[in-house]
């Protein structure tokens, strides 16, 4: 079967949990980097693009876009959602909270210096008080190496990613969080994510100003 296709800019942004996403699921995947105007019009003239919006991916011969539903569908595909409804609703719980944590960081990058720091400080708050006491606590409670039904899932892989794009704002953030440096340890070893994190991988790096330079030509804003 085809790879899938991922169309999106040349940095982590909305796309990023799709890449670690498929990454994990060991499925090697394509990108297209939008960086003229023109290429993202020519996605929307095509009708491509559902709400005139990336990320885009084409998959098993249908063009799927919105973050969410394209994580869901990752995640029932490649058996890292749960087994019966009631864990699939903790993952995506769980992954909701993540998301939302890496959304407030990709948006920071679009800000004016003094509130980009503002904003990055706000994030590294919120992971220190609301987010890692959370799964900190979920750990302690049902004592497993998963966050959900003692299995790996989309679940670990976003709490995973979140770990570490927090520390590149504060690399002792986990100093409090002894279960969590365990799950990051634990989790970074899993064969395909250890892959995915080295050096070559289609892994982003954090926004830079020549990629927030891009972001704003290409959508105009
Ligand atoms: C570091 C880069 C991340 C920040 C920039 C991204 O976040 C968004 O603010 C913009 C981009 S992503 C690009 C943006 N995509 C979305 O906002 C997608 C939102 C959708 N609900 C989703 O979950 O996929 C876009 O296509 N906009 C065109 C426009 O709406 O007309």
């Amino acid at each position: 079967a085809a790879k899938p296709k991922l169309w999106y800019f040349h940095g982590r942004g909305r796309m990023e949990s799709i890449r670690w996403l498929l990454a994990a699921a060991g499925v090697e995947f394509e990108e297209e980097f939008l960086e003229t105007r023109e290429q993202y019009e020519k996605l929307q003239k095509d009708g491509r693009l559902l709400f005139g919006q990336v990320p885009l991916v084409e998959i098993d011969g249908m063009e799927l876009t919105q973050t969410r539903a394209i994580l869901s569908y990752l995640a029932a595909k490649y058996n890292l959602h749960g087994k019966d409804p009631k864990e699939t609703v903790r993952i995506d719980m769980y992954a909701d909270g993540t998301l939302e944590l890496m959304l407030m960081v990709a948006l920071a990058a679009f800000k004016p210096p003094e509130e980009k720091e503002e904003s990055l400080a706000l994030v590294l708050k919120k992971a220190k008080t609301r987010y890692f006491p959370v799964f900190e606590k979920i750990l302690k409670d049902h004592g497993e190496d998963f966050l959900v039904g003692n299995k790996f899932s989309w679940a670990d892989i976003q709490l995973l990613e979140a770990i570490l794009t927090v520390e590149e704002l504060d690399a002792s953030v986990l100093s409090d969080f002894p279960l969590l440096k365990e799950f990051k340890t634990r989790i970074s070893n899993i064969p395909t994510i250890k892959k995915f994190l080295q050096p070559g991988s289609q892994r982003k790096p954090p926004p830079d100003s020549h990629y927030v330079e891009v972001v704003r030509n290409v959508l105009q804003f």
